[in-house]
């Protein structure tokens, strides 16, 4: 089944005329955001798309870009909506997020807020495991390099669509999944190198044509438009453009 995806934004982390690289999953009556970093409801409000429109929201790791948006949507869907959404966030990060990133902005005891299940539907996410989100949309969380120390997980949509969140370069990881027959690489790309905590477009280079052909470049920094043409078969994925995969 295809997946209609938008990025909101296909920035690095520092980039400053991309949005944080974060993405919109539309499905029947359904819509996904994927990471919800600290220029998401900016990006948004850009789209014409109300925080209000967002279903769920499904957090691939704790980084500002990734999830420095999160209070305002917290605070919008409790106060301002009334409206409670599923917050989907894997299991190994989710007393981290409150307690080390959240908390301190969104805990009010006088009025009894003390936890993530005060402002959203929690639904901790096991690693390796095929979650059915709905029947239309199935989620496996894959354990991915990026800092040392720190969990983080690219995802597998639908058996079909790997997104890497922040990664480093997985060449098993990536072979195998396309030896299994996954249809679209979405993965993040650091134009210099070395990469450090993400994947180098040398490194990307490296990967057969047939996988390069599959694989969508994001998570650029501002010097992007100097590398348009250097990137083999891969092609970099547009902010705010809707893509069938
Ligand atoms: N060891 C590290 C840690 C962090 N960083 C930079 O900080 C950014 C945090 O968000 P990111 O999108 O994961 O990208 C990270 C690196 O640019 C880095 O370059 N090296
Ligand atoms: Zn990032
Ligand atoms: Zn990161």
């Amino acid at each position: 089944m295809s997946l209609q995806l938008q990025m909101i934004g296909t920035g690095s982390a520092f980039a400053k005329t991309f949005y944080n690289n974060n993405a919109l999953i539309y499905l029947n009556d359904f819509t996904l955001l994927i990471d919800c970093g600290y220029t998401a409801p900016r990006a948004l409000f850009e789209l014409g798309i109300s925080l209000d429109q967002i279903d769920a929201v499904l957090i691939t790791h704790i980084h500002a870009d990734h999830v420095g948006g999160l209070e305002e949507l917290a605070f919008q869907c409790l106060y301002t909506f009334k409206r409670r959404i599923k917050l989907l966030v894997p299991f190994s990060i989710e007393h981290m997020l409150w307690d080390h990133s959240l908390r301190g902005g969104l805990e009010n005891k006088d009025e009894g807020i003390s936890s993530l299940n005060d402002y959203f539907d929690v639904i901790p996410l096991a690693e390796n495991t095929p979650i059915s989100i709905r029947p239309d949309l199935t989620v496996r969380l894959l354990p991915t390099d990026h800092i040392r120390g720190k969990k983080s997980y690219s995802l597998l949509l639908n058996d079909r669509l790997f997104y890497s969140a922040d990664a480093r370069f997985d060449l098993e990881l990536l072979m195998s999944l396309h030896i299994k027959g996954c249809d679209h690489f979405l993965h993040d790309c650091q134009l210099h190198s070395p990469g450090h905590v993400h994947a180098s477009l040398e490194e990307l280079l490296t990967l057969p044509v047939d996988l390069q052909q599959k694989t969508w470049l994001m998570h650029y920094s501002d010097q992007m438009p100097d590398y348009i043409g250097k990137t083999g078969h891969m092609r970099f994925i547009e902010p705010f453009k809707r893509y069938t995969f």
